[in-house]
């Protein structure tokens, strides 16, 4: 679809970016209205419900399936029309949009940005990027298979605090215990087995809220990226960290990058991460499955 949508589902995490969702919904409607779309306004009670939802306005035949959240809702929405010619657009709202910017959109907390994220969808434009696909699931940022995980899950256990401060905790927490993993990796048949803190499978640049893992990583580009981080002292990876926003962790001796179509990974103890969700137990194989997804762009 190159022409303005009629009809969207606008599907919203009322709750992501600790309350951002509901605020970027109540600008990003009248907007989309006013530009003559139909709205249809859908909120599960959780993220179950939220994609039954989703997928049932698409199955009826909406233009286009629009999530207005975090990287979360950019994945759930990749579940309900990746493979398919439904494009998705985005009213970021999370506390994590990298998939949003990899897409070129305002990233600003305010009404601003949500009004100009409608009118991005209002208008119609859209371009087709890859997703990448694993254990039946597909994402569009990173997976994260190491260190990062570890936090991640960790982080989930927890009940409190909240927010950041529960990341940071955990990440501490995880420091003091964490030891060098034992990798097998297959990058498009070959074998290699290689100690590291941490591998990084990204379709796009960046996760959690513009960490550049797999700076570099196109989303257009049929290939994934992946990213090992060999052995380093937990004062080197506690320096390294800051580097991840800029991406100049690329030039750690540790960095190890490569482009693939296929990577199987392999590590003890490993839930993977992908778009911020949790996937499943390595091992895990990644597949790319090149132009599946058309997005709503400016
Ligand atoms: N009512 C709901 N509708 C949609 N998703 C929900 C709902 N309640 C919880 N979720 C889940 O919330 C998680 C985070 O969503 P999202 O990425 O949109 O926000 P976020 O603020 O960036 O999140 P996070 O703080 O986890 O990074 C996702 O796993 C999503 O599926």
């Amino acid at each position: 679809m190159s022409s303005p949508p009629r009809e969207v589902a606008l599907v919203t995490n009322p709750l992501a970016g600790r309350g951002r969702g509901a605020r970027a919904a109540a600008a990003a409607l009248p907007t989309l209205r006013a530009a003559g779309v139909r709205v249809r306004s859908l909120t599960g009670g959780d993220a179950d419900e939220t994609l039954q939802l989703a997928r049932a306005a698409v199955a009826e035949g909406v233009d286009a399936l629009v999530v207005c959240g975090g990287d979360g809702l950019v994945h759930l929405g990749a579940q309900v029309v990746a493979g398919t010619d439904t494009p998705l657009g985005v009213i970021p709202a999370g506390t994590g949009n990298d998939a949003a910017r990899s897409l070129g959109l305002d990233q600003r907390d305010d009404a601003a940005a949500a009004v100009a994220a409608a009118r991005v969808v209002a208008a119609g434009r859209t371009r087709r990027i890859d997703v990448a696909e694993t254990a039946g699931r597909r994402f569009v940022t990173v997976l994260a298979a190491g260190f990062d995980a570890r936090v991640n899950e960790r982080a989930n256990q927890m009940r409190w605090p909240r927010g950041q401060m529960r990341y940071n905790l955990a990440t501490l927490t995880e420091l003091r215990v964490f030891r060098p993993l034992p990798y097998v990796l297959e990058l498009d048949g070959t074998v290699l087995r290689t100690d590291a803190m941490l591998v990084a499978v990204g379709n796009g640049p960046a996760f959690g809220g513009g960490l550049r893992i797999t700076e570099g990583a196109r989303i257009d580009d049929g290939l994934l990226d992946v990213v090992i981080i060999e052995p380093i002292t937990k004062t080197d990876l506690v320096r390294t960290y800051p580097k991840l926003f800029r991406g100049t962790h690329v030039h750690h001796p540790a960095y190890r990058h490569h482009r693939v179509r296929q990577v199987t990974v392999a590590a003890p103890g490993i839930v993977a991460y992908a778009d911020g969700e949790r996937i499943a137990p390595l091992p895990l194989t990644i597949t790319v499955e090149p132009s599946a997804l058309t997005v709503l762009v400016p």
